[in-house]
């Protein structure tokens, strides 16, 4: 549990629907945070367990792809529980795909492969309890998962939960032909895991959803439970969205919405996209359980592995380049020292030069020597 005194409080960052989001400083180590607020007054005692059995679970869920969840600490005064959580400096998907939109341009189509690679690295890591292997070549399979003891279900993935953060690769260096750089737009998060829910591997299924109508899956809609293909279903939504800038499953009212996604049709992506990519959005899209594919199927996608592998390399350039620079401060700073060490050589060498003038030009010195 965290120690509220040991956080300032700074600007809200926005409000969700449990309450404010904003940014915090922990006072002890200088970190910047983000600190959501979740009031619990009208939850019963039972509800309040989950949430706390929740918070453990999420504090255990570290990730390179999921938003880090540090702690949580209470206002009993005000009944609002705090969740204090990494903060993600580059804004959400929801904001860019709107960039996108109001710029009347398409995302680049690697752009949208990475996005998934990192969204699939962060599922996979949640549905199966392990990480996903690094690659070492793009024709490496990956083996099938192992026993786990947990599985971890978003339930509420959708383009506002989907996080960008960290250093961008710039692109000013290269040429205006070449593509932008993989982590141009930032590392990817998975986030707002407030509504996940953990299950031991005794329960199979959970049956309660909350969740986003957008992105809501043919099976939870018709009240059957929900697995980790329901998150599948989210993800497919949210990979369609990147590219043609509005969700599969438009519709003005929540009817609709069921009727259209108990279809399962939607229109085809942009020729801009290619058929590799309208593939595989084609299997996350599956009404049927049976057909749609795991996070474990999607990352052996030969294009899903060429990502994750660019994403590595990509990575591996950025850390070379950070130790380069660091390299070159280094050799500047030494630089520095040397030449200022040498000028301090020389003023020792010219000190007694000095006061041997100093002494040469004194009126006794010359009377001394003419006694000589
Ligand atoms: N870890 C984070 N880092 C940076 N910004 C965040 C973080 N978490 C949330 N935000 C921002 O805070 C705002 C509110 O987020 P929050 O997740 O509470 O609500 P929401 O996703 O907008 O709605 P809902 O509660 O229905 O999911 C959003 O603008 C979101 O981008």
């Amino acid at each position: 549990m965290a120690d509220s005194q040991d956080y300032e409080v700074l600007e809200e960052i926005g409000r969700g629907s449990f309450g404010a989001v904003r940014r915090v400083v922990q006072r002890s180590t200088g970190t910047v945070m983000v600190r959501k607020e979740i009031k619990y007054g009208h939850m019963n005692v039972k509800e309040r367990q989950q949430l706390i059995a929740e918070c453990r679970i999420l504090a255990q869920l570290r990730h390179e792809h999921i938003v880090r969840f540090h702690s949580w600490d209470f206002d009993e005064r005000g009944q609002v529980l705090y969740l204090y959580m990494e903060y993600c400096s580059r804004g959400d998907l929801q904001a860019l795909i709107a960039k996108y939109r109001q710029e009347h341009k398409y995302m680049p189509e690697q752009t949208v492969w990475a996005v998934l690679a990192q969204l699939l690295e962060a599922l996979y890591r949640c549905h199966y309890g392990e990480d996903a292997v690094p690659l070492q070549t793009v024709y490496d399979r990956m083996s099938p998962p192992g026993k786990h003891g947990g599985i971890v279900i978003h339930r509420d993935l959708k383009p506002g939960n989907v996080f960008l953060t960290g250093e961008t690769s710039s692109s000013s260096s290269s040429p205006s032909s070449a593509p932008p750089p993989l982590l141009s737009i930032g590392t990817v998060k998975l986030g707002d895991f407030g509504l996940a829910k953990a299950l031991g591997s005794s329960h199979q299924f959970a049956t309660t959803y909350v969740g986003t109508p957008y992105y809501m899956s043919p099976e939870v809609l018709r009240d059957q439970p929900y697995s980790p293909l329901s998150d599948v279903w989210s993800l497919g939504c949210v990979v369609y969205e990147m590219c043609t800038l509005r969700p599969p499953f438009p519709a003005r009212n929540y009817g609709e919405l069921q009727h259209r996604i108990q279809q399962g049709n939607y229109a085809p992506l942009p020729d801009y996209y290619s058929q590799g990519l309208a593939q595989i959005i084609a299997s996350m899209l599956k009404t049927d359980l049976k057909q749609r594919a795991s996070t474990f199927e999607l990352l052996q996608d030969i294009q899903v592995r060429t990502s994750r592998k660019a994403l590595q390399l990509e990575r591996f350039e950025r850390n070379l380049l950070d130790y380069e620079s660091e390299l070159r401060s280094i050799e500047q700073l030494l630089e520095r020292q040397a030449l200022e060490s040498e000028r301090q050589g020389q003023q020792r060498v010219q000190r007694p030069t000095d006061s041997a003038y100093r002494r040469f030009t004194r009126p006794e010195y010359h009377w001394r020597e003419r006694q000589r």
